[in-house]
């Protein structure tokens, strides 16, 4: 397993070890002591959640605030996307820079988010299967979030404006500059 820290620190690309032979292949998804080791985190992870998307669908930029702030380890079983965190952790040397990648089935690739970043994601095949690990619970009253066009934030979401598919919720997300005042 390959452990790669981003410009971002704290915010890590893993890039797990695939044994493929005439059968297959084999890996292992998520291994907490290699984790630990190569990030030097300690991080327990209680909700795994999993989402299905259509090309062009876009979820995000969303985080919960608070005691309810959410680390995640993001990856991709079937199709691909583009995958984007946004640092918002207060005093930080990279506030409001972001670091994107894509995520799929071919590359195996994760994605570990830190607490206090924006998280979202493009979908770029259908029938995208998207699945992480979360180490804070669900909690809807907690929930905030940036618009994803923000132009402040100016992220290239691979996506073709017309083919963009939002939430009711995520249409009306504040813009970047909004989000800061409220803090
Ligand atoms: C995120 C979440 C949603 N739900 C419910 C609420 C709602 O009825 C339905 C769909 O929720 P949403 O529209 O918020 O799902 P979605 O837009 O996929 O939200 C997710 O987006 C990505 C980018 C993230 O980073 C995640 O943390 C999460 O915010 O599922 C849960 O029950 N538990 C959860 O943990």
């Amino acid at each position: 397993m390959k452990v790669t820290e981003t410009f971002l620190k704290g915010c890590f690309v893993i890039e797990p070890k695939v044994f493929g032979d005439k059968r297959g292949n084999f890996f292992e998804v998520f291994s907490q002591k290699i984790f630990e080791e190569k990030t030097g985190l300690k991080i327990e992870f209680v909700q795994d959640n999993q989402s299905i998307s259509q090309r062009g669908v876009l979820r995000g930029l969303h985080l919960q605030k608070g005691k309810f702030a959410q680390a995640k380890l993001v990856r991709v079983i079937k199709g691909s996307v583009l995958d984007v965190a946004v640092d918002v952790r207060k005093n930080s040397p990279t506030y409001g820079k972001h670091f994107s990648i894509e995520l799929s089935e071919e590359n195996n690739k994760q994605l570990f988010v830190p607490r206090g970043f924006l998280h979202g994601f493009s979908t770029l095949e259908d029938n995208t299967i998207f699945s992480y690990k979360c180490d804070n619970y669900y909690h809807k009253e907690a929930e905030d979030g940036v618009i994803f066009n923000d132009k402040d934030l100016n992220i290239n979401w691979k996506l073709e404006k017309d083919d963009i598919l939002l939430s009711e919720k995520d249409k009306i997300l504040p813009t970047f500059l909004e989000f800061k005042k409220l803090k």
